[in-house]
């Protein structure tokens, strides 16, 4: 929440704050660049200004309101650490002010408006846990749960995903010896769920197409008991250079990163018609992390969305040509957008028939994870309904 600041600090939150508004480059990089610039400043000071300015950023509407047209830098960190900006009275905002949201978001919130809307638009202003998966290689999350609390930090276990773990508070937790183990890892539950979606089984063949960083090829890997293979592709070889050593320390030795050209490399072709599940976690708008990157709703619109809808169709297309007669494809976003979600999943199940949907809860309830019935045949998580991020989820399966 809102609070004052000593001068010096309000200082920094404003010219931070300033370089954020241009929008040039993600939130998070602009203010590990201004600390790493701004050494003065301890780990303290830091969590103040870096809670303020993202406060700032969540509600921007509000907080623009309260300080007024044009206001400066300095007027707006002072508009939303007075707490004028949540004195305003709703009546004179319009929906998308109320919810901090641009025009443009609002208009596509994929929940119908009123108070369900609004009360995921709230869920989405407020920042993000920090959630552990728990690697079943090495450890059962019980065991865990008990070291941690030994060492003073207090998790609960996570509400779906039978592997998670959510920490309460912000312990320092980077350097704690199951972290450099490879015991535990930093996932959020949702993305856990689209992990645990797939399905993977002992001794099979995998493709984690989009596997950036691979989180969930690690899932994967540990969910497989260290059998079969799991192919982390990616166009990133900088986000995958670590995995290697990331699947060492996890004690796997079935995930297999490679850098690809483009969703269109030759080298894929040796896999065509050969993979039992393949993950498809696609680039998109991220607009699900709102509560962790809330620039994004500021920095993108509708041509983004789009642009992105063809490079998703294109990666789809490309991934389901890997898949076996009878596996499974899934085709996940971390945003809950439609034309990023259904709406490249229709245009996909029109021209490919030899795929269908399978209801997503169904598949999980098999896996013993029991979410609420949506009333959809995918997964969709928000923060208000599941309490974690925004995801979507389509399982589709190919013909025998
Ligand atoms: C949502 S991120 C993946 C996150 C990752 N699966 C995880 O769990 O941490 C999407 C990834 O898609 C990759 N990507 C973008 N275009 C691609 C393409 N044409 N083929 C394969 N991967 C692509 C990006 O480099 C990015 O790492």
């Amino acid at each position: 929440m809102s609070a004052p600041l000593p001068a010096v600090l309000h200082q920094h939150t404003a010219r931070l704050l300033d370089q954020l508004l241009q929008f040039a480059h993600p939130a998070d990089a602009t203010v590990q660049q201004y600390f790493r610039k701004n050494t003065a400043l301890g780990s303290r000071d830091r969590a103040r200004v870096a809670d303020a300015v993202f406060g700032c950023l969540r509600h921007l509407r509000r907080v623009r309101h309260a300080a007024g047209e044009g206001a400066s830098a300095d007027a707006l960190v002072a508009a939303w650490t007075g707490g004028a900006w949540a004195a305003i009275d709703p009546a004179t905002l319009s929906p998308a002010e109320r919810a901090d949201l641009p025009d443009w978001l609002m208009e596509r919130w994929p929940w119908p408006a009123g108070e369900v809307a609004s009360a995921v638009a709230e869920a989405f202003n407020q920042p993000a846990p920090l959630d552990l998966r728990v690697n079943i290689v090495k450890a059962k999350r019980d065991a865990v749960q008990a070291a941690l609390a030994a060492a003073g930090i207090e998790t609960v276990a996570g509400r779906w995903a039978p592997h998670a773990l959510r920490v309460v508070g912000k312990p320092a937790l980077q350097r704690h010896p199951l972290m450099v183990d490879g015991s535990i890892e930093v996932q959020d539950e949702g993305s856990q769920l689209l992990g645990q979606l797939l399905g993977a089984r002992r001794g099979e063949q995998i493709v984690d197409f989009c596997a950036g960083a691979g989180g969930k090829s690690l899932q994967i890997g540990a969910q497989m008991r260290n059998t079969g293979r799991v192919h982390a592709f990616d166009v990133s070889a900088g986000r995958l250079s670590e995995l290697a050593q990331r699947a060492k320390r996890a004690a796997l030795g079935n995930v297999q990163p490679m850098a690809i050209r483009d969703e269109n490399d030759v080298r894929l072709s040796r896999l065509a018609g050969k993979v039992d599940r393949v993950l498809v976690d696609a680039p998109c708008s991220g607009l699900g992390t709102l509560r962790r990157n809330p620039d994004l709703k500021w920095r993108q619109g509708p041509e983004q969305l789009a642009e992105k809808a063809v490079l998703q169709g294109a990666i789809l297309t490309a991934a389901a040509r890997l898949v076996k007669p009878g596996g499974v494809l899934v085709y996940a976003t971390c945003s809950m957008m439609a034309e990023e979600n259904m709406g490249v999943v229709d245009a996909f199940l029109s021209e490919h028939p030899d795929f269908t949907i399978e209801p997503a809860l169904a598949a999980l309830a098999k896996q013993g994870v029991e979410l609420p019935d949506n009333g959809r045949s995918t997964l969709l998580l928000d923060p208000f309904h599941h309490d974690t991020d925004g995801f979507f989820a389509a399982r589709m399966v190919r013909c025998a």
